[in-house]
């Protein structure tokens, strides 16, 4: 099999009968990192609510992580998503319960079913995310840049080939955006594939990569003409 994680052609994408792009054609490969970039209500979330299984895909051909987004089923969803790591912006952690509990959840939910393969594969993300002297803490204790470096390692939990990460530093300050950054730089290092949506320039400039950009209905990509400053 090829390398490609996902591939649109021709593919547009609607909010209910609103169309939002046209005309995609974008390809991904196996380790790549890419930012998808655009100015506020262009597209970005659409985007990315396509490829997890939010938005029906009506026109065109979409395929990621071996699911064809035109026949996906909605039983099929969970199958995808266990496929997919997807971090949002507000870190979506539960606040009833601490970390260690909070990526147990999910384990469960997925079907793991033996505590000490659990715990073992709870030791090991959060050893990604340089979290593992937290994992008792409750997510109200945590700080913005920390409960998102947790949202990051369960996204990470079931092995993801492909990880969307939708504005992941939307909510936090300049230096913990960076400090997030460079976890996902890391991650993407040891081969993890990550699509990343923001409108943060500042981190684009500081680790320059592949960047799709939505403006006038369409998607393409741009050339990044600054060099890394530092
Ligand atoms: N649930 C919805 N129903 C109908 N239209 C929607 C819905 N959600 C978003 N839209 C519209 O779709 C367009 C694209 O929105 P989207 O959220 O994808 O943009 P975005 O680039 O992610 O913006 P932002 O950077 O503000 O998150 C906007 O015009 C928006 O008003």
């Amino acid at each position: 099999m090829s390398d490609v994680i996902l591939e649109l052609s021709k593919a547009s994408i609607y909010q209910r009968e609103n169309l939002i792009l046209s005309e995609v054609n974008v390809s991904i490969n196996k380790g790549e990192f890419v930012y998808l970039i655009g100015k506020t209500g262009t597209g970005k979330s659409s985007f990315m609510k396509t490829l997890y299984g939010d938005i029906p895909l009506k026109d065109g051909v979409g395929h990621i992580v071996d699911y064809d987004l035109r026949k996906l089923k909605t039983k099929e969803i969970p199958h995808l998503r266990r496929k997919l790591g997807v971090v949002f912006q507000d870190f979506k952690l539960l606040n009833d319960r601490n970390v260690q509990e909070n990526l147990k959840f999910v384990l469960k939910a997925t079907g793991w079913k033996d505590k000490t393969k659990m715990e073992h594969k709870i030791d090991e993300v959060l050893q990604k995310v340089d979290m593992k002297t937290k994992s008792f803490k409750y997510p109200y204790q945590l700080s913005g840049g920390e409960q998102q470096r947790i949202a990051i390692a369960r996204a990470l939990l079931n092995d993801p080939e492909l990880i969307l990460a939708d504005e992941p530093t939307g909510n936090l300050d300049p230096q913990t955006s960076i400090e997030v950054m460079e976890v996902l730089q890391q991650i993407n290092k040891n081969g993890n594939t990550i699509l990343m949506a923001t409108h943060d320039y500042a981190l684009l400039l500081k680790y320059p990569s592949k960047t799709l950009k939505c403006d006038g209905q369409k998607v393409f990509e741009v050339v990044q003409k600054n060099t890394k400053s530092t």
